[in-house]
């Protein structure tokens, strides 16, 4: 678990993180949101001591970082960042394998590790450990990134906009990535976006700055459903929140148990988004569901996600 608490940080005159205290719970994905210059950055860099807070804690699992040495600190961490920082000379294998040599792991453990790695990411090793970084497109080098971070099997992640100079396909390949990475390895990550639908997808917790403060935290449901402020629902969405909103919600939530209708069920632990779409392109006002967790059927209809005069319940 990672506390941070009342963690501040100046550079001159500016506030860059200003007393923020928050908790991000083991094996969970926390999203760290808000415009340009909110203290996103900042706030990463705290956690692994790349900067010292001017106030305020960061505890690791019950541990004060401040009393941890910063260099064994930030090996115990992954750390990817959008401009990935990979050593052009080096192979794909050596620079996956930095840190297990510097923890002193023998070679062919390291070498056995940046294959399992490669195979994670999802980049064939025979094909790929021997070659240079300029040999692999931005997608693959990120994938290697990924991987680095990950070589020595930290607890923590930190990533700080690591697919934001990506593609939308290939940042979408990756997101999937990650989420099946963190759900085979139950990892503890931070991740610092300033794409909200990155972060709807990816996390359980997200928090929104803005001027170095906490303006809100909640699962994507909570900020979608009740955003604190107008900030807040500006920041998720505006227009577009009632559409995200569908994307967080489960099927089951507005299912009539015991109504019945016609055709394939949908699950009931698919989003309103999902089922939507099935009405609309099936041309359909009325779906089955399913709960498999329970083996309840029931029905939803089109006017349990939109309301008669068109807007999204
Ligand atoms: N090393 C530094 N020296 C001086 N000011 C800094 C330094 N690092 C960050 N700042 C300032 O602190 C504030 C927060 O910066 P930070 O990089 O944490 O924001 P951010 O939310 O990550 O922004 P972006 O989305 O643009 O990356 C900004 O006003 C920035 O100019």
């Amino acid at each position: 678990m990672i506390v941070l608490d009342r963690l501040t940080k100046r550079f001159g005159t500016t506030l860059a993180v200003d007393n923020l205290s928050l908790t991000v719970p083991n094996g969970s994905i926390c999203a760290l949101v808000g415009a340009s210059g909110c203290g996103k950055s900042t706030t990463l860099r705290l956690i692994n001591r790349l900067s010292e807070p001017d106030g305020g804690h960061v505890l690791i699992d019950g541990t004060d970082a401040a009393s941890l040495a910063p260099v064994a600190l930030r090996r115990r961490i992954g750390y990817v960042i959008q401009s990935i920082g990979l050593f052009p000379h080096w192979s794909i294998a050596r620079n996956i394998g930095t840190v297990p040599e510097l923890l002193g792991w023998p070679a062919h453990r390291v070498a056995q590790r940046v294959d399992e790695l490669l195979d994670l990411v999802g980049l064939d090793p025979a094909r790929y450990r021997s070659r240079r970084p300029h040999e692999l497109s931005g997608g693959q080098q990120q994938r290697v990134g990924v991987a680095r971070a990950l070589a020595a099997d930290p607890d923590l992640l930190l990533m700080d906009e690591p697919f934001g100079a990506l593609d939308p396909v290939t940042r979408d390949g990756l997101q999937g990535a990650l989420l099946d990475i963190q759900a085979r390895t139950r990892k503890t990550v931070v991740i610092v976006t300033h794409d909200i639908d990155e972060a709807i997808r990816l996390a359980s917790l997200i928090a929104v700055l803005d001027g170095g403060r906490l303006i809100q935290q909640g699962s994507p449901h909570e900020l979608l459903a009740r955003p604190a402020n107008a900030f807040v629902e500006a920041f998720v969405g505006g227009p577009r929140r009632g559409l995200r909103l569908l994307q967080v919600t489960p099927v089951g939530e507005r299912t009539r148990y015991g109504m019945g209708a016609e055709g394939v069920p949908i699950d009931a632990g698919a989003t309103l988004d999902v089922a939507l779409e099935r009405m609309v392109t099936g041309n359909i006002d009325r779906i089955p569901v399913l709960d498999r967790a329970t083996g309840r059927s029931g029905a939803l209809s089109l006017t349990d996600i939109v309301a008669p005069d068109g807007a999204l319940r």
